[in-house]
């Protein structure tokens, strides 16, 4: 018998197990259904090569109406440090406002200044000292980008010259601005929760991590969660817990065990052949994500990515295998920034200049060197859905974000547009256009608003930060209480990863996330 159960190894559970475990009398076990990350996970440049792999869960959306029907690639973690362990590494906590929407909207206890102290004290910033904006003693390493390319640097004077002011900190005063982001990277390798937190925690008696764990299901009796069970290897299981069944399985997972638990929607449960035992019509409402936007330059001279022969892969290796140094310690996304779509509006925008000629979420590669230049939706008004297909865990469940045709006023679409307009402006900038062959998607050809958006419909990626699946609030649709992470009506069960985030902020995810799991053990310590 275990006092805490936690489903899940990633962003959160990571944490999670850290943060409970340091109580010696508590007895902690965290089942993960993936295995150790790869050595492609440690390799910053490599987190694109471990898509479509054992470590990726590798969803796809239902056909997406208002993206031409297309089914839209969702890659995940499925591995020790979960989709921490898989993605990008910038560290950027979002914008004050955007906490102070969550408490706006029944989230007490969540605005900007009741989690900003959290976000201070989960970070190790290495490089910027003695900053109001940072901390320096936490547990989560953060360090600015180990390698820069001089094309990125390029890509910022660009940025510049198009009117987009430098930003030497956007997690610092104001997050609007162009420049470098910042990584969870510590000496050239990644250093997510799972580093981060739960490797330190492996010693600890009290603490039990079995991998390669499928839960299938949360143990419900009379109300209170109970324990779980799960699968090895096909063999059924169960574990017990004291105290209380914490699911940081992520923003897919953790709707979808609720569901199979019986928990969710009880007529859509009973369609597909499940019993309900709490009707919780919001489990799997409200799914958010950033919706994101590539456009792609070939350049008249070798660049970046683009350039590597394999005798640069090689040798690359070799060097950061040695001294994690030189071009695979960078993640090839560190030039970017935060802009405006109109006036009147905080960053609604974000930008990265990649230097990488490549497409569908750089699966492939151009036939030469180029830019891609990204612009991702801030803070989408895009709200979708997860539903199970049937009562078998191990199906995937149905994801639908319903991007675009979920915002009938055309704000989500209209904004991507402009910010196409805005990355086409600034690639016409010295000094990067002067480097600049020619567009090769869209195209130059496409250029009205309605081509362009034509091309969004048609192009448009995730950048990876589902949410909002089991939101917190206290209206009839919240899944989860702000104040203690229960789900409502349940005793013993609490939800703590980017599922429960209310709205989406201005920002990538991961940071947020582990702001949650940090409140979440502190919640639980707290009894
Ligand atoms: C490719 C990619 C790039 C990204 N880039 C960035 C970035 O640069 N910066 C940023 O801030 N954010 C980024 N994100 C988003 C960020 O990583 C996630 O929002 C965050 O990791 C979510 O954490 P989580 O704890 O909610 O879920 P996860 O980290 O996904 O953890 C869920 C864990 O639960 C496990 N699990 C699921 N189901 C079960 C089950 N039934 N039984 C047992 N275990 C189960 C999973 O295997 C996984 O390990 C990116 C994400 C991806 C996928």
């Amino acid at each position: 018998m275990y006092d805490t159960i936690i489903i899940g190894a990633g962003s959160a559970g990571c944490v999670l197990a850290n943060r409970l475990s340091a109580d010696p009398n508590r007895k902690v076990l965290v089942l993960e259904a993936g295995r150790a990350a790869p050595l492609a996970s440690d390799i910053p440049s490599d987190w694109v090569t471990m898509f479509n792999t054992g470590a990726d869960w590798g969803y796809y959306t239902e056909p997406q109406a208002g993206c031409r029907g297309r089914r839209i690639f969702w890659p995940r973690g499925k591995m020790v440090g979960g989709s921490g362990a898989l993605n990008a590494m910038i560290y950027i906590r979002g914008l004050p406002s955007d906490y102070d929407a969550w408490e706006a909207m029944g989230c007490s206890g969540w605005g900007w200044k009741d989690v900003f102290p959290v976000f201070l004290f989960s970070e190790a910033n290495a490089d910027i000292k003695d900053s109001p904006y940072h901390g320096n003693d936490g547990l989560l390493h953060i360090g600015n980008v180990p390698y820069v390319d001089k094309y990125e640097r390029m890509w910022i004077e660009a940025a510049e010259a198009a009117g987009y002011p430098y930003n030497p900190d956007y997690n610092g005063e104001s997050q609007e601005g162009v420049g470098l982001f910042q990584f969870t990277i510590r000496n050239g390798e990644r250093w997510g929760t799972g580093k981060a937190y739960l490797r330190p925690a492996l010693e600890r008696p009290n603490l039990t991590v079995e991998t390669g764990v499928l839960v299938t299901k949360v143990i419900v009796e009379n109300g209170r969660a109970k324990g779980v069970s799960y699968l090895i290897d096909g063999v059924a299981h169960t574990a017990y817990a004291e105290s209380e069944v914490v699911l940081s399985a992520g923003a897919i997972a953790s709707c979808q065990l609720l569901m199979l638990s019986g928990i969710g929607p009880a007529d859509e449960l009973k369609a597909v052949g499940v019993d309900p035992i709490h009707d919780l019509p919001g489990v799997g409402k409200d799914l958010q994500d950033h919706l994101n936007i590539p456009i792609t330059f070939y350049t008249k001279e070798p660049l970046g990515i683009g350039a590597w022969t394999d005798e640069v892969i090689a040798d690359s290796f070799e060097e950061w295998r040695d001294y994690r140094t030189g071009i695979r310690s960078s993640p090839w996304v560190a030039s970017g920034g935060h802009v405006c779509s109109r006036p009147g509006v905080e960053p609604d925008l974000q930008l990265y200049g990649a230097m990488s000629p490549h497409r569908d979420y750089a699966r492939f590669l151009g036939g030469q060197s180029g830019i891609t230049a990204h612009c991702t939706l801030q803070r989408p008004n895009s709200r979708g859905e997860i539903r199970l297909r049937s009562a078998n865990p191990i199906e995937y469940p149905s994801i639908d974000p319903k991007y675009f045709v979920s915002d009938p006023d055309g704000l989500d679409l209209a904004t991507m547009v402009e910010g196409v307009k805005i990355n086409r402006r600034i690639m016409e900038q010295s000094p990067i256009r002067e480097l600049v062959d020619y567009e090769v998607s869209p195209s130059a050809e496409c250029k009205t608003d309605a081509e362009i958006a034509n091309y969004v419909r048609g192009h448009m990626t995730t950048l990876y930060h589902p949410s909002s699946s089991c939101r917190m609030g206290t209206d009839a649709m919240a899944v989860t209480d702000p104040s203690t992470l229960k789900v409502h009506g349940l005793e013993g069960l609490r939800v703590a990863d980017a599922s429960v985030i209310p709205k989406m902020v201005s920002g990538n995810l991961n940071a947020p996330t582990i702001m949650v799991a940090e409140r979440a053990a502190q919640m639980i310590l707290a009894g």
